[in-house]
């Protein structure tokens, strides 16, 4: 077996039979649309967290700034657009909802208006391209507790789409546009340059919580592994214009309490270091999100660009996937995949780890939230004690755990 055939293999034991689905829900994070929204909206992020109103009003000014607009609503409903003419480009009828997290139109009005519409068998597709509780199992558990409190268990069908890190699609608009910050940063500065990619900073109990606990991951954790994964594809495809040029994955985002550690180094703390490395010039990938969303637009584009003016470096910020065509497509691929269309194309993993889990085992991810003594409910769980498709052996074999 080639090494293609056999990640194959991996990733075909990782996928579920094809499903007849009447209807995908694009999942996302939500965001605040006008000021008055701003702290109700912050009230739903931290919701059972304690988190002090000081802290609140302190991420409130992020928002205040930009007339309290979260960027983050129009770009998945752009998303959302965009996916779907793709997907009736391809002959195939399948409407697209939008639901949220923490803002309107939210999870449980959304599974709803599913039912109202005759749409039983769901599938959701989340904004965010890698494992861990806040990227993965809180989306799945949305719809755990949203079927739990619509009580539409036994009346509703809702499967996930896969982590999505390792798609071609999904990782050449950074390649491309690393390659044109790159070239610009060339034609202002002589001096040796670095590449920071960057994703949100997570506690540590949750980065090395993240992916099934009977795998073993690079850097401790499927979040960590995943986003070196990426880096590394993004950095070979961009070629020539990274020769000489290091580069290093950092965190960005980080909240709560000092004490409690997060995953490092700081983005801005790695900036502020360049300068005494000869470093004269940064380009910032922000790999870890689909869209220039707030976290983008005050922590880089503020923030971070503010860090390397101070440290007199020059500055690019690549953009996010957004609705870049190669991602649409990759995403419209990956429901072909789900309906199992004839025209589904196979499942391949830039990264050559096989593609993720269509349905993860239980312990993936997991976090017990402060005042419960148990998971929550969650959609796309394999039952307890199933053997997971873990790797593949010397001679190809995949191995289960
Ligand atoms: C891994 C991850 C992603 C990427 C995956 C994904 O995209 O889902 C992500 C995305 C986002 N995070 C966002 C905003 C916020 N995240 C917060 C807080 C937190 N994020 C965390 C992690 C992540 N977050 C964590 C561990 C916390 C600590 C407290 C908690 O466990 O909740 C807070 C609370 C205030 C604060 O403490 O800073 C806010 C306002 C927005 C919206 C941006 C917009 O409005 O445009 C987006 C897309
Ligand atoms: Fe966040």
């Amino acid at each position: 077996m080639s090494e293609t055939q056999q990640t194959n293999a991996l990733s075909a034991a990782r996928a579920n039979e094809p499903h007849d689905f009447d209807a995908l829900i694009l999942s996302s994070f939500g965001g605040p649309e006008g000021q008055e929204d701003v702290i109700p909206f912050l009230r739903n992020v931290t919701r059972g967290r304690g988190i002090p109103d000081e802290r609140l009003e302190e991420v409130a000014t992020h928002y205040r700034a930009n007339g309290g607009v979260s960027p983050i609503n129009a770009q998945n409903r752009a998303l959302r657009d965009a996916l779907e003419a793709e997907l009736q480009r391809r002959g195939i009828e399948l409407p697209v909802l939008l639901a949220n997290r923490n803002w309107d139109p939210y999870v449980a009005d959304v599974l709803r208006e599913c039912h109202g519409r005759g749409y039983k068998d769901l599938l959701v597709l989340a904004t965010s391209a890698y494992s861990g509780y806040s990227s993965c199992r809180q989306y799945r558990e949305d719809y755990g507790v949203g079927l739990e409190e619509t009580g539409l268990q036994d009346e509703l069908h809702v499967e996930k789409i896969h982590q999505y890190y390792d798609s071609e699609g999904f990782l050449r608009p950074y390649a491309s546009k690393l390659r044109e910050s790159l070239l610009a940063l060339r034609e202002r500065t002589d001096g040796a340059l670095r590449v920071l990619f960057t994703t949100h900073s997570v506690p540590m109990t949750d980065a090395n919580a993240a992916g099934p606990q009977r795998m073993d991951f690079e850097g401790g954790s499927a979040y960590v592994a995943q986003h070196l994964a990426a880096a590394r594809w993004i950095v070979e495809q961009v070629g020539e214009p990274m020769a000489g040029v290091e580069w290093e994955l950092v965190y960005q985002s980080r909240s709560g309490p000092p004490q409690v550690p997060w995953l490092e180094p700081d983005i801005c703390d790695v900036i502020e270091s360049l300068p005494e490395q000869d470093v004269t010039g940064v380009a910032v990938v922000p790999l870890g999100f689909v869209s220039d969303h707030m976290e983008v637009m005050w922590d880089l584009d503020t923030e971070a660009r503010e860090a390397a003016q101070e440290a007199h470096l020059e500055f690019e910020r690549v953009p996010t996937a957004g609705t870049a065509p190669d991602f649409v497509a990759a995403l419209a691929d990956l429901v072909e995949q789900r309906l199992g269309t004839p025209t589904a194309p196979p499942r391949v993993s830039a990264c050559s780890q096989g593609t993720w889990f269509d349905t993860c085992a239980p312990d993936c991810c997991v976090k017990v939230l402060r005042g419960q003594s148990e998971p929550r409910p969650t959609i796309a769980q394999r039952p307890v004690g199933e053997p997971i498709p873990v790797g593949l052996d010397e001679n190809g074999e995949v191995i289960h755990r």
